[in-house]
């Protein structure tokens, strides 16, 4: 059963298309994660599935239903990437005041214990720090036993330990059955949590696929070096020429280092490292052909002809499941209507 889906969904912000024709679904019992970089769209996409935007084309679904149906949207819980809590109230008494919008809560003991702040049920929100406030806020998403969570980067300004004690109150709800959707930039994250990625990049869906096969995506290192001029060289993904250097995006540097050697080309000052998950998404994205070149950094991507033989029409990396979910999608996207005035809100007032 898919709880959740969108079909084709674009959502611009005057010139800026911030998601443009995702297709996304979240079968019941899932934990997926969202992955990519700043600005990658993750959190229009969220905002889209639970009903707080609409869609400029396109459409999403919440439940077989229009997400901002109230009766759908008691069934979610969600933390936005920024809460705001009374800072005067008690911990417990946000959680009591939460609590009050649902049928069968959790009880408060029990739903701080799960994320490890049972000890701060008396404590004023306003001395929390940024980490406990965190917590908090992420427990509240599951304050009403939803049937399907989304979490827009849970652990941002969590320390170590913070970070695997919210990761475990996630776990125990996937473990009873619960669907999760939620984003990060971490793939160590995503890797602790999730089995399935979806991989967004300039509002697109890059990839959709296991962890280990975006793992492998993304298994890139950046090699360094100074150099007159460079042969062709076999593996590099994508090349980039800042300030006198040479950055070489490559999967297999020590072969890389191998085959710069045996050129005869002389360099200097080489150094390898490990690419940014940011650096795999520029290599990534720069296949797109609606990318425009950044003005101080040209790259040349060899990636681009031999992921070609591999993508869509328009550059998406599809999986077997997305390209059946796209063949049962409906070809005329349908646009959100507004909630009517006056009706019950059971999340956020939408903001569109
Ligand atoms: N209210 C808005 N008005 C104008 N542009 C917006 C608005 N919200 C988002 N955008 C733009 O849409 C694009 C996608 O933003 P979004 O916040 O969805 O990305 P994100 O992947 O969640 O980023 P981050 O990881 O930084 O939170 C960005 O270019 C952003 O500047």
């Amino acid at each position: 059963m898919i709880l959740a889906r969108a079909v084709q969904a674009t959502r611009r912000y005057g010139d800026v298309t911030a998601l443009d024709r995702v297709d996304l679904e979240l079968p019941a019992g899932e934990l997926v994660g969202l992955l990519g970089p700043n600005g990658a769209g993750k959190s229009t996409l969220l905002s889209l599935l639970v009903g707080l935007r609409r869609v400029s084309s396109g459409r999403v679904e919440l439940f077989g239903g229009d997400p901002r149906d109230p009766a759908a949207r008691r069934q979610i819980g969600m933390t936005p990437q920024e809460t705001g809590l009374p800072p005067t109230l008690r911990v417990g008494e946000v959680v009591d005041f939460v609590s009050a919008h649902y049928a069968d809560p959790v009880p408060r003991a029990e739903l701080l214990g799960r994320f490890g702040i049972d000890d701060l049920a008396r404590r004023q929100t306003g001395g929390l720090s940024g980490g406990q406030k965190r917590r908090l806020a992420v427990a509240l998403a599951f304050v009403g036993r939803p049937r399907l969570v989304f979490l827009d980067e849970p652990t941002t300004g969590l320390d170590v330990t913070a970070r695997r004690e919210l990761w475990d109150g996630i776990r125990q709800f996937h473990a009873d059955g619960g669907t999760v959707l939620l984003s990060s930039h971490y793939l160590e994250e995503i890797e602790a949590l999730a089995h399935r990625v979806v991989v967004l990049g300039h509002g697109r869906v890059l990839a959709d696929d296991t962890v280990s096969a975006i793992r492998d995506l993304v298994g890139v290192r950046r090699v360094s070096l100074v150099a007159p001029e460079l042969p062709p060289l076999p593996g590099v993904r994508a090349v980039e020429r800042v300030d006198g250097i040479t950055h070489l995006l490559t999967t297999d540097a020590d072969q890389l280092v191998r085959d710069l050697v045996h050129s005869g080309v002389s360099f200097a000052d080489l150094e390898i490292r490990p690419s940014s998950l940011e650096d795999a998404f520029l290599a990534i994205t720069e296949t797109q052909p609606d990318t425009q070149p950044q003005p101080d950094a040209h790259m040349q991507s060899d990636a681009q002809a031999q992921s070609a033989a591999q993508a869509q029409p328009d550059g998406q990396v599809q999986s077997d499941a997305q390209a059946q979910s796209a063949a049962q999608a409906q070809p005329d996207g349908q646009v959100q209507s507004e909630p009517q005035p006056g009706q019950p809100q059971p999340a956020q007032p939408a903001d569109v």
